[in-house]
């Protein structure tokens, strides 16, 4: 089997530039919000409920339009059906209909770039990263919760994204298949190579995975704090949180979210 690669990996770059946001209330989220995430970044949002991180990440996939500033990838104003993105959301929204291999083919199907067989060829090639080759045929409801949510990460990476937007994607799963998929998600992205931003209330599972960690405070705040996340990689549960960097790193972010919400008192 062909080793995947995304279309371009070189390039993901996704540039937020002087960010105004409202929601049609009123209520102001961002000011004059900026963020920059190099190309093959693993970022992640950490912050207090409704500090606007889904906002932010719909703003990134263009799925929203700040009412001033711009959102780009790669130089081009964002739009949510560009081929550079790629999605994973808490609930996997699998087709229960379709079988595994095609919930997985269904974007490759949309983009109607590729023969059908090698639709098929790609699809499989990512169920069998993420593990699942021998569930191809079996449909959504004969799997266990980690496993649907693995399909949802097989279906939003089969079509090469440049740029992986994660929103609480393994929240609702129990620790232990949490902390596996997570090893999972960092495998497949140091075989991939995306930017990744990965929206998480657990301050645990953004050291383990971030290169860095953008701190959000209370709307309209916008960014609070960043922290560059220096443990080494391949990163594994079984040693990394044991590092004295590890332990540090996350009493930093503890602190700072509990300043956050201070001030929100
Ligand atoms: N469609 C909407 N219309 C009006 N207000 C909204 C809408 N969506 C979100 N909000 C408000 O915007 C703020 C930010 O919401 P958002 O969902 O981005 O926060 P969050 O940090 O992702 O929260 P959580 O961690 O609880 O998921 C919240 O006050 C929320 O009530």
């Amino acid at each position: 089997m062909s080793s995947p690669s995304p279309s371009g990996s070189a390039a993901g770059q996704l540039a937020l530039q002087a960010v105004d946001f409202a929601y049609a209330d009123g209520r102001s989220i961002f000011r004059q919000l900026s963020l920059t995430v190099t190309p093959g970044e693993f970022v992640v949002l950490l912050g207090p409920s409704g500090c606007g991180k889904s906002t932010l990440l719909n703003l990134l996939s263009g799925f929203i339009q700040p009412d001033r500033g711009t959102v780009s990838i790669d130089g081009e104003a964002v739009r949510p059906e560009m081929d550079a993105l790629g999605y994973v959301f808490q609930s996997p929204n699998l087709f229960p209909w379709l079988t595994v291999l095609d919930n997985v083919r269904f974007g490759l199907r949309m983009r109607g770039d590729l023969t059908p067989a090698a639709q098929q060829q790609r699809a499989r090639q990512y169920l069998a990263l993420v593990g699942l080759a021998d569930a191809a045929e079996q449909f959504p409801h004969q799997l266990s919760g980690g496993m649907r949510q693995r399909v949802a990460l097989a279906r939003a990476l089969a079509p090469e994204p440049k740029l992986l937007l994660a929103d609480e994607p393994f929240g609702a799963l129990d620790a232990i298949t949490r902390r596996h998929l997570n090893e999972e998600l960092l495998r497949l992205w140091s075989q991939l190579g995306q930017t990744v931003v990965f929206i998480t209330h657990d301050i645990d599972e953004a050291v383990f995975l971030a290169d860095r960690v953008v701190v959000l405070g209370r709307a309209p705040q916008g960014i609070d704090t960043q922290l560059t996340v220096d443990l080494p990689r391949p990163r594994s549960f079984a040693t990394t949180p044991r590092l004295p960097r590890f332990l540090a790193c996350r009493e930093q972010l503890m602190d700072r979210i509990a300043h956050v919400m201070e001030r929100a008192v």
